[in-house]
């Protein structure tokens, strides 16, 4: 559905050095797919969205989307794909049906069949109730919905959302995921969204792409990319200093696994905590250390970035 091959953009302004926002950028998205593109700010995510969608020209490389060419045939490309951008796209001279129809018109649906998709539309995203309101009297949420509502008035086989839960409060944003869940149920849109919000990537999305400094650092489902690139970690703590670096001692050498001491508290990085942690134990006990409190963490997808970056996607002054 997508296949970016070397795609860069490269921003020239006439005072500032050039910013290279995008970096050789290759990427395969397969139908049907669940794509969350991760990455700080100005990683280059909203750069590369509007490069696969027709909005922007790459400086160089090449996109094939749903099956065009962005350079040589966007018209097609923007036929068969929709965006929805971060600043809404509704105006607010209509009502909220008449919005959709039109939008439906413009794409050359014939009025009736413009009607008929407006109304599956408005049930789909739950808008029926706010049918004959301006947008301009809709919640947060509600004009979100309309926004994801109107990108697919032509029933685009991919859906490209930028940022679709950003600036909602946490129930608007688990309603906004659910359409989105259903969206994919009900017609197998290929989906392919930036998002701020680890937490989300994580558990929705079936692959997730992190991106940094205009490249992708990682890719691969969140539990794949934890394991390889975070690993778990077991932290146990000792009653004494002494013995938190025997505890050390004995885990680093046991597991070969690395292993951090700060205090009484030991923390061990290991593939596979639980599986772990009882050998851990027991050789312990053996050595005659008293753990006095021992638990088992994931890795979240921000430790992977870590990782690879040695900085919390969470910051928000990271430099581009
Ligand atoms: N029109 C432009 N002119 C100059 N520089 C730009 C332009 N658009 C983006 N940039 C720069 O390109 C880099 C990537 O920006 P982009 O908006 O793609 O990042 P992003 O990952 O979407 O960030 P955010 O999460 O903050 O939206 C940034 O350094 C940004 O300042």
């Amino acid at each position: 559905m997508i296949h970016a091959r070397g795609l860069t953009r490269v921003f020239t302004m006439k005072k500032n050095d050039p910013v290279e926002a995008v970096r050789g950028l290759d990427l395969d998205v397969a139908a049907g797919q669940l794509v969350a593109f991760l990455g700080p700010n100005g990683a280059g995510k909203s750069t590369t969205l509007r490069m696969l969608t027709t909005l922007l020209p790459p400086t160089s490389g090449t996109a094939v989307v749903a099956g065009h060419d962005v350079r040589r045939e966007p018209a097609k490309v923007r036929g068969r794909i929709g965006y929805v951008g971060q600043r809404s796209s509704a105006g607010d001279n209509f009502l909220v049906r008449d919005e959709l129809v039109t939008q439906g018109r413009c794409y050359g649906l014939p009025p009736r069949e413009a009607g008929r998709r407006a109304d599956e539309l408005l049930d789909l995203l739950e808008l029926r109730p706010m049918a004959r309101r301006k947008p301009g009297t809709l919640s947060g949420g509600q004009r979100r919905r309309l926004d994801i509502a109107l990108g697919l008035v032509h029933r685009p086989v991919l859906l490209f959302l930028d940022e679709p839960s950003t600036g909602l409060d946490p129930r608007s944003r688990a309603e906004i995921w659910s359409h989105i869940l259903r969206l994919r149920e009900a017609y197998g849109t290929t989906l392919f969204l930036t998002t701020h919000y680890l937490e989300e990537a994580d558990s929705m999305a079936e692959r997730v792409v992190i991106v940094n400094g205009g490249r992708v650092i990682a890719d691969g489902t969140a539990d794949r990319l934890k394991t390889d690139l975070a690993g778990d970690h077991i932290t146990i703590t000792t009653r004494t200093e002494p013995e938190a670096a025997a505890c050390a001692a004995l885990a680093g050498g046991a597991a070969g696994a690395e292993v951090t001491t700060q205090g009484t508290t030991v923390r061990v990085r290991v593939a596979d905590a639980p599986a772990a942690l009882p050998d851990l134990l027991r050789a312990l006990e053996e050595a005659g250390i008293k753990a006095t409190s021992a638990e088992t963490t994931r890795p979240t997808l921000d430790d992977v970035f870590l990782t690879l970056t040695g900085r919390s996607l969470t910051d928000d002054d990271v430099p581009s």
